[in-house]
């Protein structure tokens, strides 16, 4: 059978309950994914030899293009065999250097590639690293063309990096030969991450290295999230499924401003300890009251606890913002409790909707939190982590205008 000329990719983006920030330094974080928010990509072959990147989300409106042969491919040889303790690979700083002229340079005559700003760079970089990794010369595909679309909104907490590395990484894994469109319509939520033959742990990896490119010291929490999606617990690269809070409510709020995600970690690390150990005490408590078979009342109680004192601790990191304490003031006067969520410093507030908040409460909240300018999401946790379809019969127009169209058929990994 012929491989398709076209590939559909899906991912998550995430929410984080408790823990961020505490998680890079290895505590543990409970997360899951966004239910019905999510980045999607088109891969099409093409024959010409050229990649093709078009970022609209990222207010670029004309393709980025590169030759595949001006790639660094020197640098890669000791990329696959390298050996990251926490999720497989090493990172190949050399290379991403190596690609850093060249993500501006183009083809010749395109002058297009050079009047992008540094977030559409990152994200150029993000795509030629991987596929200088990705290469195979077996490939039917001679270049592809890769369009994006999303309902993320980007740098507010909720990964969309994170989902944006999950699709690049499985597009080109799928493209270059690595690995199949699979069998399965639903996914047997299974985690054995030390199974390396797994295509989703092999996206898992490559997305990780992927989010490295963006973040730099990820815990990778994030891309996790995107690949297996669900609701999980997280330390250290390893993780467990968590069941039990895929019936509660949220409300997202993204304040829309400019983020400033930088801790007092560094700089103070033997006072923000007890901090960080703080916060990991919080996951343990929610996976322990998750599982008690407490009524939903006192178990909605208890959360809300939980997020007052995971807001103020993690606020306490120097992440906090007085977008995010104005979120908490409105939710507040309904008797809401709100926190932070991702990395903070502007960008994205999580509250819990009580069962017994009634929709005109909800509707009054988010008129108040709109109309000073901010956007509410209402969602919640679990679905798919990454999908993939055979989109050999779907035209990049259908895709790009597909917004609110719901192509069926999507396949998981297992
Ligand atoms: N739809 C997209 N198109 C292109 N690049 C994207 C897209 N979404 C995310 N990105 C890449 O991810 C970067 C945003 O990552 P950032 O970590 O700042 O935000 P986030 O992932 O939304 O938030 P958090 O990591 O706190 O959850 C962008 O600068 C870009 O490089
Ligand atoms: C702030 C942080 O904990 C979460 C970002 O979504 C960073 C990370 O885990 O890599």
């Amino acid at each position: 059978m012929s491989s398709p000329s076209r590939y559909l990719v899906s991912a998550p983006g995430k929410v984080i309950l408790f823990g961020e920030h505490a998680v890079v330094y290895g505590k543990t974080a409970i997360a899951g994914s966004l239910d019905g928010l999510r980045t999607c990509m088109l891969f099409e072959k093409r024959d010409d030899g050229f990649l093709e990147l078009n970022l609209p989300k990222l207010g670029l409106q004309h393709p980025l293009l590169w030759p595949i042969s001006a790639l660094p491919y020197s640098k890669v040889a000791s990329v696959s065999n390298g050996n990251d303790s926490s999720q497989g690979f090493s990172f190949n700083e050399e290379l991403l250097e190596a690609l850093r002229p060249i993500v501006l340079e183009g083809n010749a005559g395109n002058k297009n590639n050079q009047e992008i700003n540094e977030l559409q760079q990152v994200a150029a970089s993000v795509f030629l690293y991987l596929y200088t990794n990705l290469e195979d010369k077996q490939t039917s595909w001679c270049g592809t063309t890769v369009h994006v679309t999303s309902n993320l909104p980007v740098g507010a907490g909720l990964g969309s990096s994170a989902a944006y590395s999950v699709c690049l990484a499985t597009g080109l894994l799928l493209v270059l030969g690595h690995i199949a469109i699979p069998d399965y319509d639903e996914k047997v939520r299974e985690f054995n991450i030390s199974d390396s033959s797994s295509p989703t742990n092999l996206i898992n990896r490559w997305a990780f290295q992927a989010e490295k490119v963006i973040h730099g010291t990820p815990s990778g929490i994030d891309n996790a999230v995107a690949t297996y999606g669900g609701a999980v617990s997280f330390a250290k690269g390893v993780m467990e499924n968590v069941i039990g809070f895929q019936t509660l409510r949220f409300l997202l709020t993204n304040t829309k401003t400019p983020r400033n995600t930088r801790t007092l970690v560094a700089n103070y690390p033997h006072i923000v300890e007890p901090i960080l150990e703080a916060i990991e005490g919080i996951s343990a408590s929610f996976k322990e009251i998750i599982n008690s078979g407490v009524s939903q009342k006192e178990l909605n109680q208890r959360i809300e606890e939980l997020i007052d004192l995971n807001h103020n601790l993690v606020n306490s990191l120097g992440v906090g913002h007085p977008s995010i304490d104005k979120v908490r003031e409105i939710t507040a006067q309904y008797s809401l409790h709100s926190k932070l969520t991702g990395a903070g410093g502007g960008g994205c507030v999580l509250t819990l909707l009580r069962d017994d908040v009634t929709n005109d409460d909800i509707m009054r909240i988010k008129l108040a939190l709109t109309s000073i300018g901010f956007e509410c999401f209402e969602t919640k946790i679990g679905g798919h982590g990454i999908s993939v379809l055979d989109a050999s019969a779907i035209s990049k127009q259908e895709f790009l205008s597909s917004e609110n169209i719901q192509f069926s058929g999507w396949k998981h990994f297992n």
